[in-house]
């Protein structure tokens, strides 16, 4: 189980910039910008939970203070009783996170990559061998396996980044828009992936625009607005929020409340 509660981080506004990036955002105020004002959320063994939110809502500046690539200002996120915000180490042997700003190495072949990353996380070479097998298995990736990551396509790249994030099998899996360019196929692959997760009884949480992959996949769901969380619940309880059971009515009228 990890539980996330009232996550807050601001960004200091330059100087020069006396408004807040988008005038309108009650977030920029006193010099800072309140990127993340009360994030709360909990995703259970066996759930998959998917993070909404417009752009700019916050959603990867969450995602990333989950992951402590970022320092969080205030709020708490605790994993089978383990505080991850003050244990930045165990955070990151229990999560495997795929950021979208991480680069692969370009002269190592996509096997390298995740080998190397298993490396890191002191995994023995015949358990990184059987895991680097199964990985690519459940990925499609032997076809490319052995190519430079610089002459990988998108989706292979993409592919490739999200097996060297959870090469350590980790105790929670967090995804920031996994699916982003890759084709119909890919999706499908890394779709069954995320699914594969359920039954392993480790919670997955992943941010994504395309509320079809929510209506598949997800058991939860967290809806950021203007870097607060404006709805959390099942994701039956959301089809159900507008009387419409359309997930797209529902999140319509989430983000127009104001959240
Ligand atoms: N390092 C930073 N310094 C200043 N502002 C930042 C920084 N990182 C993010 N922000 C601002 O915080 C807000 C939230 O950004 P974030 O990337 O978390 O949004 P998002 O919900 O993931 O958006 P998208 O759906 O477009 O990916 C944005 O207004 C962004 O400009």
């Amino acid at each position: 189980m990890i539980e996330v509660r009232g996550l807050a981080k601001r960004f200091r506004l330059p100087s020069h910039q006396g408004k807040p990036p988008q005038s309108h955002d009650p977030r920029g105020h006193d010099g800072w910008f309140h990127a993340v004002r009360d994030v709360s959320f909990r995703c259970a063994p066996g759930e998959v939970l998917g993070l909404l939110g417009p752009n700019g809502a916050g959603k990867t500046t969450t995602l990333r203070l989950l992951s402590t690539a970022l320092k969080a200002d205030a709020g708490s996120v605790v994993a089978n009783g383990v505080d991850l915000l003050a244990d930045p180490l165990a955070a990151r042997q229990r999560i495997g996170f795929l950021s979208g700003t991480t680069g692969l190495y370009g002269r190592l072949t996509a096997r390298e990559n995740v080998e190397y990353f298993g490396r890191l996380h002191g995994m023995s070479a015949p358990y990184l061998r059987r895991r680097c097998d199964e990985l690519f298995e459940l990925l499609q990736m032997h076809q490319f396996v052995d190519k430079r990551a610089d002459q990988l396509s998108t989706g292979m790249k993409q592919k490739c980044a999200i097996a060297r994030a959870v090469v350590h099998e980790p105790q929670i899996v967090i995804l920031d828009e996994p699916t982003t360019g890759l084709d119909v196929m890919s999706a499908k692959i890394l779709l069954d992936f995320i699914a594969s997760y359920k039954a392993l009884r480790i919670p997955l949480i992943f941010s994504t625009h395309h509320l079809h992959e929510v209506d598949k996949l997800c058991d939860r769901v967290c809806i950021i607005n203007h870097g607060k969380t404006a709805f959390h619940g099942s994701t039956e309880e959301l089809r159900h929020l507008g009387g419409s059971a359309d997930l797209y009515d529902a999140f319509v009228d989430v983000i127009k409340q104001g959240g």
